[in-house]
Formats: C-alpha cells, sequence, structure tokens
C-alpha cells in the first residue's frame, strides 16, 4: 500500500519518467507514480526515489474512472501541495550542475505533478534575493533554490526581508516580532555545501528533495537573526566566532582551490592556534522542555518541536501569520535574566539546527532541534591544540564533543557577545600563557595573531565583533519533513 499523500501523479498508458521520459499509449493501463524509500547507505536519512506501478483494466471507461478518482484523491489529501513554484538556479554552484541537476531530475517531476514553474538562472550573486525584495510574488506558492547553503542564504534573506517589508516591521530592531514567511521554500541540493538539506532532509540527492517538495511536505524552521549596530543578517545553520569565523576568512584568500580551500584553510588555522577573548551573554531556554546533552534527535514528527507548534497559536484576524505568543514578552527579559560568561575562547558558536552534514553525520549539536524555538550554544574555552584536535575530530563519529572540560554547551533564545575592556582582556592574556604553549605553529599564516576574529554566519562573513541574536521560533517553512527514523519504513537496500 501506498499513504494517497504520497502518490505522485497518475498517468494513462505504460509510462516511465525517470531517468528518460517514454509513453506507451495504450487504452487500458494507467501508471501510478509514487514515493519509494531506499536506505541510502552512509547518510542518515532515507533516499526517496520515484516508484511506478502499471495497471491494467477490462475497459477504457474504467482505466479512465480509476484515473479520475486517483488525481481527485491525491488533490484532496494533498493541500499544501504546490501548483506554482518560482525556481532560482546558481549556474556556478557548487561543481556548476544546478542546471543539468534541474532539467534532468527535478522538471520531469514537477511536470508530472502538475506543477508549473517560472525559472530563473541567476546571472549574479543576490539576484535571487533582489528579486524576492522587490517582485511580484503574487501566484507563487513556494521557491525552490538549485544551488548550496550559499544560494539558500539568500532566498532565505529575500523572503523573510520580503514579508517583513509587507508587514511593516523593522528588521534591523532586534525587539521586533518577526512575521513568518507565508511562502515554503524548497531546496534541491547542487552546492559545493548543502548542509541545509541535509540537516533538514537526511541526505543530498536531488530526487528526494524534488518529491518532498511535489507532495507538499512542510518543515518549519527557526531562524536567528544577528544584529549590529543598524544591520541585520539571519542564520540557520553557524554562526561562529573564533576558529569557523578565522577558516571562513582564510578560505576566501583561496577560492581558486574549489572546496578543497575549507581543507587547506581548517589546517592553517588549527596550526595558527588562535584563542579570543570576550564576553558571552544568553538567555536560558526552559530547561524543562529539553537539553542539549540529552541525546535525543530531532527527526520527523519531533514531539519537542511540535510542542513548540502548539504554543504559536494561530491569530483569528491575520490567517497568514503564527502568532506571537512566546515573542510577545521578549522585551520584558530582565537583565538578570542573562547569564555571563567571559574568558578567552577558541570558539563560540550559535546553532538553530544539528548542522549536521556528509563529514559530521551528528554535526556540530547532535541534539539541537529544527523548530523548538531555541539555539545552542557552543563555547569552547581555549585549551592546548591537542585538546581542540580532540575536539574537532570528534565532530566525525559518534563520541559526544561536549564531554571534554573546555567545552560547554547551552540551549538558548539570545546570546550577546563583546569584547571585555583592555585590563580584563590582559588578565586573559596572563592566564593563557600560563595554560598554553606560546603559539603553537603561529606564524604560518600571519606573522602577529589579531587580537579579534570576524564572525562565519552561514558561510558569510560579518566584519563586526560585537552581536545581539535572537533565535525566532518557526519563522520559515521548507518543503521537508525532517529526518524520518530508518527503523519505522520499510525500505528497498
Ligand atoms: N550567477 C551567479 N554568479 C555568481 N555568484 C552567484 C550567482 N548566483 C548565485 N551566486 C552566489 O554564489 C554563492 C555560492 O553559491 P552556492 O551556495 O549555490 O554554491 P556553493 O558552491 O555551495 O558555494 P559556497 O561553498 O561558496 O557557499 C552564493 O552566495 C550566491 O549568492
Amino acid at each position: 500500500s501506498v499513504p494517497v499523500s504520497e502518490v505522485v501523479g497518475v498517468e494513462e498508458g505504460r509510462v516511465h519518467i525517470l531517468p528518460k521520459k517514454s509513453v506507451e499509449d495504450t487504452d487500458k493501463d494507467f501508471t501510478v507514480f509514487y514515493v519509494k524509500r531506499c536506505r541510502s547507505g552512509g547518510s542518515y536519512g532515507l533516499l526517496w526515489t520515484l516508484g511506478r506501478t502499471q495497471f491494467s483494466c477490462p475497459s477504457r471507461v474504467l482505466r479512465d474512472q480509476w484515473i479520475k478518482d486517483l488525481r481527485a484523491a491525491v488533490k484532496n489529501y494533498g493541500p499544501l501541495r504546490p501548483r506554482r513554484l518560482l525556481v532560482f538556479i546558481n549556474p556556478f554552484g557548487g561543481k556548476k550542475k544546478g542546471r543539468k541537476i534541474y532539467y534532468s531530475l527535478v522538471a520531469p517531476l514537477f511536470e508530472l505533478a502538475g506543477i508549473s514553474s517560472h525559472v530563473i538562472v541567476t546571472e549574479r550573486a543576490n539576484q535571487a534575493r533582489d528579486h524576492l525584495l522587490k517582485k511580484d510574488l503574487t501566484g507563487f506558492d513556494g521557491v525552490v533554490c538549485v544551488g548550496g547553503d550559499g544560494m539558500f542564504s539568500e532566498i532565505l534573506h529575500g523572503l523573510i526581508g520580503r514579508t517583513q517589508q509587507e508587514a511593516g516591521i523593522c528588521e534591523n530592531d532586534p525587539s521586533a516580532a518577526l512575521q513568518p514567511c507565508s511562502l515554503h521554500i524548497g531546496i534541491i541540493p547542487a552546492g559545493s555545501t548543502d548542509c541545509v538539506c541535509y540537516a533538514t532532509v537526511g541526505v543530498i540527492d536531488p530526487v528526494t528533495s524534488a518529491l518532498h517538495i511535489v507532495i507538499g511536505d512542510s518543515q518549519p524552521l527557526d531562524v536567528c537573526s544577528v544584529h549590529q549596530a543598524l544591520t541585520h543578517r539571519y542564520s540557520v545553520s553557524l554562526l561562529g566566532y573564533g576558529f569557523y569565523g578565522d577558516v571562513l576568512a582564510e578560505s576566501e584568500k583561496h577560492r581558486w582551490m574549489g572546496p578543497l580551500r575549507y581543507d587547506f584553510s581548517g589546517t592553517m588555522v588549527y596550526l595558527c592556534n588562535r584563542s579570543y577573548a570576550g564576553v558571552v551573554q544568553y538567555i536560558p531556554a526552559d530547561p524543562v522542555l529539553s537539553s542539549p546533552r540529552d541525546r535525543t534527535r530531532c527527526l520527523s514528527g519531533c514531539s519537542v518541536c511540535s510542542r513548540s507548534t502548539d504554543r504559536l497559536v494561530r491569530h483569528p484576524s491575520d490567517s497568514g501569520s503564527l502568532h506571537k505568543s512566546h515573542y510577545g514578552h521578549f522585551n520584558s527579559h530582565s537583565e538578570d535574566e542573562w547569564v555571563t560568561v567571559e574568558g578567552r575562547f577558541r570558539c563560540v558558536s550559535l546553532t538553530c539546527m544539528s548542522s549536521s552534514c556528509p563529514r559530521s553525520p551528528l554535526g556540530l549539536s547532535p541534539s539541537a532541534h529544527l523548530a523548538d524555538g531555541t539555539g545552542d550554544l557552543i563555547l569552547v574555552w581555549n585549551t592546548n591544540p591537542l585538546g581542540f584536535l580532540k575536539y574537532l575530530y570528534r565532530h566525525t563519529g559518534a563520541q559526544d564533543q561536549f564531554d571534554l572540560p573546555f567545552v560547554e554547551v547551552h540551549r538558548v533564545t539570545a546570546v550577546r557577545f563583546s569584547l571585555p575592556s583592555s585590563k580584563e582582556e590582559g588578565e586573559y592574556e596572563e592566564i593563557d600563557k600560563q595554560k598554553t604553549p606560546d603559539s603553537f605553529l603561529c606564524g604560518l599564516c600571519c606573522a602577529t595573531p589579531p587580537p579579534v576574529s570576524v564572525w562565519n554566519c552561514d558561510g558569510e562573513i560579518l566584519p563586526v565583533t560585537e552581536v545581539f541574536c535572537r533565535i525566532h521560533g518557526q519563522l520559515l517553512r521548507l518543503y521537508a519533513r525532517g529526518i524520518e527514523d530508518q527503523a519505522r519504513h520499510n525500505c528497498s537496500e
């Protein structure tokens, strides 16, 4: 049996769609296409492929009746199935295969499902963002991003910005209750880093992602807004200061190396052995609901995220927005709710999701949730080079990266980062000299270590130090359903 909600389309005759369309037009046959699950080998989630079953009827009349009824059932059971999509393809993302991936694997599935799409192949960076901010979006049910995390970030900024513009909300105001976006985003992975896709679907596979779009899956997603003076950015996967900021800044100098630049820059920055002084303040999330060390995983149908959805009540007079019940009182947080820690850090990271990827299958924070309105703040205090290497290495396997004496993790709803006063910074340097050998190999990439780092905001450099960050629960919706539990589904190998 196949749930009607997972039927992709019904066609007359004997039809094949992938890898190439072929139709044998017979009077008494019809073909049903549906979602079929397979184990994905190394990945955490399930691969979806296009299953097909052919039926033969005794007469043409009966065949037509079957097709009519099945199509009506599919329509009734899929209220969120998109009918019209705006598709942005980055032709230069990853291995530059975005266009080919879309036209050979994705477009045939959209056609089968009766989805019409308006396709824009971008000609410059930020074209997709500007289009979403300024052009008429009437009639579209969702936006599809064919590219990597950088392209997704463009679309995220465009869509959130457009929604706030229309609602008359100032995005630069950190206390503003942002409006959730009404259009869904679908991600077709075609970049060199596809972390958001991996963390929300569990595999990096264009057909799997296209099928999630076609059946109108809906996965809410928390978003972190990062404010500095009168500017703002949004992040969903990694906001990192120190090591991750330095690696990104270094990698920008070596773009010609392609994806290899991240390994090269990671090694260089590691060898530089830097740490940075800072004051971190955060508002802890309710510890009763969940904890970053409870060893749970946010999977499809996650109960922690559903409780958060329940808290977001729909306002009767504003059908387009899930409302502010747990943000209305953001401003009422008094100063003494903020917890303050200060010292020297190897890195300070904030993530709204596990941030898993093929290299780190459990991610930066394995028990983080996609849509519970919180983020995980990871503080890695200054330590010796071997200790830090151990911390980094643990991301590649199943060992607990938080079970180290110099690592802390907190579930939070807001974070502030600032520089300590110069007197205090001197004190940290004294402590630092006692703890770690004088610059491990520093001099490889810098003569004198810089006093401050930059922020890595989902792969984009923020050349600022002091920031205010706030998590906005379920600001976005993706055409996804979170990672499916392999044990719950019968799949072919
Ligand atoms: N036509 C274009 N020309 C140049 N840059 C573009 C174009 N379209 C989109 N971009 C930009 O390219 C950047 C990288 O795109 P994308 O994330 O798709 O690929 P990627 O290979 O994963 O890149 P990276 O690893 O650098 O993030 C994005 O920040 C996006 O703004």
